[in-house]
């Protein structure tokens, strides 16, 4: 998928491969001979910065794996080599070498297989850039409106959900979202809808109290800083035309509640962005298919990372990557 969008976009985006190069070389000869990798040293890269390296070709950073790769299959020999692709990225996003990061999807169970306790790129990438708080956000185009739906916790057990939404995380992740869709999407004044934790958003506290008492203040203190949020909304009914038209994000409060919409309507093209990092981070709406990997070259549709690759893009041109690093 990588190699695919990579070449589709190489006249609009310089993109610099970060994987095992002989694995990548082998599979960009399967899909087009055409396409032609070239080999980046990141001590070149250090030094100086992205060479001007032709239309017709992808850049490739060397990482290489540990175990002899057997697609569709899972291996917690290549879990840390993962990690060092990320790692990788990370470093040239902080310097400044990268304007941004696009990730592919990654098999979250293998990086814990191998012995590093993890839960996401995005918890990865806030821990690695010392960020105490992000904001998951994943994004559609192919709805009228577009569809933008944030979350207000992460890749977290449900029975943990109520206690991680407090009074201070709440507020943070109001202002992370209402800073990035105004710098990140060029929202003046974001529109945010935010839905109740509870079924009919607590039922005046008969099913749940979190809105009483955590969600409505904090929605009080957001519009008193002057940020247009509105809510808490049941989220069962809140995913409506009437309501979305006038909204330029949801807020739902954890990963079930608002994800789910936002895949039936657009999976496979939507994308998601971490907000609050230091550097831009999108990537894929989708998971590893490993039984789409296992059946071969062709079968999984790249159409995503394509959505990714051109969002991370949008916002360069738009210049937030600069304002970071000025
Ligand atoms: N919840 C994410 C999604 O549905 O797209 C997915 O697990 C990826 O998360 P990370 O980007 O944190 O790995």
């Amino acid at each position: 998928m990588s190699i695919r969008a990579a070449w589709e976009l190489r006249a609009q985006i310089k993109s610099v491969l970060i994987g095992d190069a002989a694995f990548l070389a082998m599979t960009a000869a399967a899909i087009d001979p055409q396409i032609k990798l070239v080999a980046l040293s990141q001590q070149a890269l250090r030094n100086n910065g992205l060479p001007n390296f032709s239309i017709d070709q992808i850049a490739v950073i060397d990482c290489q794996l540990d175990a002899h790769v057997r697609p569709g299959l899972l291996d917690a020999r290549n879990g840390r080599a993962v990690l060092r692709t990320l790692d990788i990225a990370i470093g040239g996003a902080q310097q400044g070498i990268f304007d941004g990061i696009v990730t592919a999807p990654l098999q979250k169970s293998t990086i814990n297989d191998a012995g590093v306790a993890f839960t996401g790129h995005t918890e990865y990438l806030a821990e690695k850039s010392a960020t105490a708080q992000v904001v998951m956000m994943l994004a559609t185009d192919r709805t009228t409106p577009p569809l933008r739906v944030a979350l207000a916790t992460t890749h977290l057990a449900l029975k943990d959900v109520a206690a991680a939404i407090t009074f201070d995380s709440l507020r943070r992740t109001i202002a992370i979202l209402h800073a990035d869709l105004k710098n990140k999407f060029g929202l003046t004044q974001p529109r945010i809808l935010v839905t109740g934790l509870n079924p009919h958003a607590g039922e005046g506290g008969y099913l749940g109290r979190e809105e009483i008492d955590i969600i409505g203040p904090v929605l009080q203190a957001a519009k008193e800083s002057g940020i247009a949020v509105s809510g808490p909304y049941p989220a069962d009914t809140l995913f409506q035309q009437k309501y979305l038209a006038d909204a330029d994000c949801v807020l739902a409060m954890y990963h079930d509640q608002g994800l789910p919409v936002l895949k039936y309507a657009s999976f496979g093209h939507g994308i998601n962005i971490t907000l609050g990092l230091p550097f831009i981070r999108t990537s894929v709406d989708h998971g590893t298919a490993l039984d789409l990997a296992a059946a071969g070259l062709g079968h999984a549709d790249h159409g995503s990372m394509l959505a990714a690759m051109n969002v991370a893009a949008q916002m360069v041109r738009a210049g937030w990557a600069h304002r970071v690093h000025a």
